[in-house]
């Protein structure tokens, strides 16, 4: 059989990703609410019978006859006018079974184009939850187009769909034969095919009456942050002890056996010193994308930007830039990506420049590390653990840091109007332990495929740094001294001392441009590589500085961390997307400037002051 090219189309947030991924075993993210596809994905796979069928999976689109970027470029890559986008042989419009009455709307402008087309009528196990009863015969009938039941995020759930591509029949255009009238049509199709139980969204109205109530919403939603971070601490700290066992012992065993030389120091200070102190964060981003993921499943999430559009539109954001700016907690770049779906240039613009604010997960190895160090491990009023306070702070901080720019930014602005908020709120679900398991997973492939890869890449550059060129003949000091890291450091030391930074921190720094958690590794291995005569030192990271820095420049360090723009792959992304370099030399300009200025500010106020 010929190989078959079909495209996903669909109103936002209706499953299409998750039938794609389902379909072609790709990973791509799927979230409860609208606009997490933003980019066209394609995949393949193989039918049973051997056809292969290419997969194009497309942002949502509520309408195919508005004007915006988004519904000319999905009806033109349905229509095959999309220069060097080959025409899907077959379309497959998907619809969410529980709200029909918005998505047979779109079912029937896709029907309108006039291609070969089926409907997958997807989320059917919420729809018989709910006790919505679909006469599919009927529905089909009324229609004029195939229709399969599909449930996206079952792996049985598509069975149907595969077997009908797999099938010889041809692809069917569907007879338009409407009245023209979208929303008569719709009524007609829904009055002889579907009946809705008396209340179909009980629980989503009581729901919203709290969560979403003027006085409980904000209180509810700082409480929710709030038992996120403390989590990120007392939970992951079995798992973060055990690791870091590991890691003194494997160092022990190296050093014990391996014979002195070149192989030994990489051994034991770039891979068990370097790495071995990122890897111990583990636990720590799991914990803290295993609630991001019941967040974002849930269905909460734009409710919380709902609560916020308020408080952000006061800062001269729109309710809109909610959802890049909350992608930015886990990486800038999703989040500047996400940004595509702010139309007011002005108001896109100041998202992307305040998406780095955002405490991305890179943040946490540095963040946590002086943490742990620094913040005592006891508990404030009984039951809150201080450090997961700290942690907290660290994000508001970054939030409000964030805020303000926008505030200022909107100062300069002459064009003062406020564009309203509209989101659709979608159901609350239900998340499902195996999707759960596999962003969880996903999210760990991430974090170490960064170990790595530039992690690995960054650190093994300054492991070479920093043991060329050797020690000279009869020289006293320790070896890093005479390395080329170690004088590139203490030429830095001038510059950054105002501010606290030691030059075992300014050599780190500069690997740390690639990526903020090689900072972390950088000092593991600057650390070990000065004390290479006690291999234990290496994965003791956390003790070792505790001892030998002052709280004011763990702080300091901190506040420049908030700031710093210490990533190559996010301000690339600012250029990819603003196509300016204009513009990430002013993100990168902006931001150095204010963490060299906090930074200077905390190192200055806390060392007068302890
Ligand atoms: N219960 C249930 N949930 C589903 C089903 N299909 C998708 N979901 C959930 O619905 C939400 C939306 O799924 P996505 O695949 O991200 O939707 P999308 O159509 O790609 O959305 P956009 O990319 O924003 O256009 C996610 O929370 C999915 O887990 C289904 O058949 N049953
Ligand atoms: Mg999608």
């Amino acid at each position: 059989m010929d190989a078959l090219t079909i495209a996903l189309v669909g109103n936002p947030n209706c499953g299409k990703t998750a039938l794609f991924n389902q379909l072609t075993g790709a990973r791509q993210k799927v979230a409860n609410y609208a606009g997490v596809t933003v980019e066209r994905k394609e995949g393949v796979f193989h039918a049973p019978s051997g056809r292969k069928v290419q997969v194009l999976d497309l942002p949502g689109t509520y309408s195919l006859e508005a004007m915006g970027p988004d519904e000319i470029i999905t009806r033109d890559i349905c229509l095959g006018r999309r220069p060097g986008e080959t025409m899907p042989d077959l379309i497959v419009c998907v619809a969410d079974a529980t709200n029909l009455r918005l998505h047979l709307r779109f079912v029937l402008e896709v029907k309108r184009l006039g291609r070969p087309m089926i409907l997958a009528l997807n989320m059917m196990d919420a729809a018989k939850k709910r006790g919505i009863w679909i006469d599919t015969a009927r529905m089909e009938a009324e229609l004029g187009v195939k229709i399969i039941e599909t449930i996206a995020v079952k792996a049985e759930g598509t069975a149907a769909l595969v077997a009908h591509l797999d099938s010889n029949i041809a692809p069917h255009v569907p007879e338009v034969k409407e009245s023209g009238d979208l929303h008569t049509d719709v009524r007609r199709i829904l009055d002889a095919s579907v009946v809705m139980p008396q209340r179909t969204s009980l629980i989503d109205d009581r729901l919203d009456g709290i969560l979403l109530n003027p006085f409980l919403g904000i209180p509810i939603l700082v409480a929710i942050m709030f038992v996120v971070f403390q989590a990120v601490f007392t939970w992951a700290a079995p798992a973060q002890d055990f690791i870091e066992a590991s890691m003194t012992w494997l160092g022990v065993f190296v050093t014990q056996t391996l014979p002195d030389g070149l192989l030994k120091s990489f051994i034991a200070d770039a891979l068990i010193g370097g790495l071995g102190s990122v890897i111990v964060f583990l636990p720590q981003i799991i914990i803290l994308f295993f609630f991001i993921l019941i967040l974002e499943e849930s269905g909460y999430l734009p409710r919380a930007a709902f609560l916020l559009d308020h408080l952000m539109s006061k800062a001269g954001l729109t309710g809109r830039s909610f959802i890049p700016l909350l992608s930015s907690h886990a990486c800038a770049i999703p989040g500047i990506m996400a940004t595509r779906s702010i139309h007011d240039v002005r108001d896109r613009i100041t998202t992307i420049l305040i998406a780095p604010l955002m405490t991305c997960s890179a943040r946490i190895p540095v963040y946590t590390l002086l943490i742990a160090a620094f913040v005592p491990e006891r508990s404030v009023w009984g039951f809150v653990s201080l450090q997961g306070l700290v942690l907290f702070g660290m994000y508001i901080i970054g939030i409000a840091g964030g805020l303000t720019v926008s505030l200022v930014m909107s100062a300069f602005r002459h064009d003062k109007s406020e564009h309203p908020l509209i989101m659709e709120l979608p159901s609350y679900r239900m998340p499902h332990a195996k999707n759960l398991a596999i962003g969880l997973g996903e999210r760990a492939m991430i974090f170490m495929r960064r170990i790595t890869g530039i992690i690995f890449t960054a650190n093994t550059l300054l492991w070479v740094t920093t043991t060329f060129p050797g020690k000279p003949e009869g020289a006293t000091g320790p070896a890093i001294d005479y390395s080329l890291a170690g004088m590139i450091g203490h030429l830095m030391e001038p510059i950054f001392a105002p501010i606290g930074f030691n030059w075992q921190i300014c050599v780190a720094l500069i690997p740390g441009l690639a990526a903020r958690e090689v900072a972390v590794s950088a000092m593991g291995t600057v650390y070990a590589v000065s004390g290479s005569d006690d291999a234990a030192v290496a994965d003791q990271l956390g003790h070792l500085i505790s001892s030998q820095w002052s709280l004011a420049t763990a702080l300091s360090l901190m506040a420049w961390y908030v700031f710093a723009p210490q990533c190559l792959s996010t301000l690339a992304v600012i250029r990819r997307e603003t196509n300016s370099w204009k513009m990430v030399g002013i993100t990168a300009g902006y931001l150095f400037t204010l963490a060299y200025i906090f930074a200077f500010l905390t190192y200055q106020i806390v060392s007068r002051l302890s």
